[in-house]
């Protein structure tokens, strides 16, 4: 049987092919029968090492003659595997980590190299002996901090021009957390001290979140999440404390109609049919397929009755124009947001990709708003912290839709507490400890038709 680490670099080696993280890591694991605890050891190996994937290739380039992007790619995932044990796993020893990555490029056509390997290895261990943090940065704030936390200069750039340095660096290094695991309690089955008492007796401790009244996070490691109590009950979701604040926002009243423009799969759907007790009618569209099928089950699962599914491309629906006492807009976004849930996702999102989902958010606005009624609410949501996907898309559509004006949350909404001075609200991660968020509600005014 193959080893944790052994497991951990063909991961790497199908990741840096082009596979997503999380996929490959997940069909690696199903074809092993290793106990939790090297399942554990192999994930965080993966998405460490792809996570931290530029500040170990700034060692290797520090370290070698040759640069990172020289060496052969498998040599290059063995180096980052030994590196990130040495400089963020303290509980492996230096010599298990040494030892270890010398056998991996025995074992997988580097026997010449071993002793390039073993020199790097113990280089750094050496230079961590006379300083905690060998890494040699640029002065450039952008490159320094880019290479101190592992992201791409263009996502440091946007930013540092929103928060500047002491904050920007703040948020690289929350967005380096592992993430955390919130609760959504489904007050139409149960209620928040049920499931705290019986999470609490299966010996998982959770605390409540301030203002959001059906959260709880998890603060002790659970196993598998559809294991726990109360899952398959439909007694809660999992759902961020951000993204809870957005169906809050959008405040939705039993017996309306409301449209979901962008559901799968389905988080906000069924947030919005438990604020509403199930009564009234929420329409669930989406083009893909696949994710609908998950609403689908999270309803079933949940006991929810009034959402109904309806598969297509929001920006072509014209059966809704007019019909929606409230819209939801959440829209397909470069999760800036949400990067310490996904390891590969700060490498995977480009300045280009940013600008063509800007286009796609722009024109599903435009189309989604005619699904509002005479006096009613669009609110618009995106997990991203980029300005060019939030406040500029939303400043394009007023200044184009003089008929819409920003309606800011009431002062006894969840959500009030997170407002600007402009009226939408924006989650800074490091300051509020959840994902990050943007969101605002517009109202369509009484000179429109
Ligand atoms: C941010 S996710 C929605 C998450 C969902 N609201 C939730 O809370 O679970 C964005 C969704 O938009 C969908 N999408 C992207 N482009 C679309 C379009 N043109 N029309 C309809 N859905 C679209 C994607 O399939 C994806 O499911």
């Amino acid at each position: 049987m193959a080893n944790s680490r052994q497991i951990a670099f063909i991961v790497l080696r199908d990741v840096h092919q082009g596979a997503y993280a999380d996929v490959a890591l997940d069909k690696a694991l199903q074809k092993t029968k290793l106990p939790d605890l090297d399942r554990r050891l192999v994930t965080e190996l993966v998405y460490g090492s792809v996570r931290r994937q530029r500040t170990l290739d700034a060692l290797i380039d520090q370290l070698a003659t040759k640069k990172s992007h020289q060496q052969p790619k498998d040599l290059r995932s063995i180096l980052h595997l030994g590196l990130y044990q040495l400089r963020y796993q303290e509980r492996i020893p230096a010599s298990a980590a040494v030892n270890t990555t010398v056998q991996l490029a025995k074992e997988n056509g580097f026997s010449g190299l071993t002793g390039f390997v073993n020199g790097l290895l113990r280089q750094y261990i050496r230079l961590t002996d006379k300083s905690p943090n060998p890494l040699d940065l640029p002065e450039n704030p952008v490159e320094r901090l880019g290479i101190l936390y592992s992201f791409p200069d263009w996502i440091v750039q946007v930013w540092l021009e929103q928060l500047g340095f002491a904050e920007t660096e703040k948020l690289c290094e929350w967005m380096n957390q592992a993430p955390t695991i919130d609760l959504r309690v489904n007050l139409l089955r149960t209620n928040l001290e049920v499931v705290e008492a019986t999470l609490q007796s299966a010996g998982i401790l959770v605390r409540r979140i301030p203002h959001l009244p059906q959260a709880l996070r998890l603060i002790s490691s659970t196993g598998s999440i559809p294991n726990l109590p109360g899952f398959k009950e439909g007694w809660w979701s999992v759902q961020d404390s951000s993204a809870q604040l957005v169906s809050h926002l959008l405040d939705p009243q039993p017996g309306e109609v409301i449209i979901d423009a962008c559901a799968a799969p389905g988080g906000k759907t069924t947030h919005i049919a438990e604020l509403i007790k199930d009564e009234g009618k929420i329409w669930a569209c989406d083009r893909t397929s696949s994710r609908l099928r998950k609403l689908q089950q999270n309803t079933q699962r949940l006991n929810l009755h009034a959402i109904q599914i309806c598969t297509g491309d929001s920006r072509n629906l014209p059966q809704f124009y007019h019909t929606g006492d409230r819209v939801l807009l959440d829209a397909p976004c470069s999760g800036l947001g949400t990067l310490h849930r996904h390891a590969d996702a700060r490498w995977r999102q480009t300045p280009a990709s940013v600008q063509e989902l800007t286009i796609l958010q722009t024109e599903l606005i435009t189309h989604v708003s005619n699904f509002v009624k005479h006096n009613g609410v669009l609110v618009y949501a995106t997990c991203t912290l980029h300005p060019a996907e939030n406040e500029g898309v939303i400043s394009a559509f007023l200044a184009n839709n003089p008929d819409w004006r920003i309606e800011p949350p009431s002062a006894n909404s969840a959500s009030y507490g997170y407002c600007t001075p402009q009226g939408w609200l924006k989650v800074w991660p490091h300051q509020q400890d959840m994902d990050g968020f943007f969101m605002v509600r517009l109202r369509k005014t009484n000179n429109s038709e």
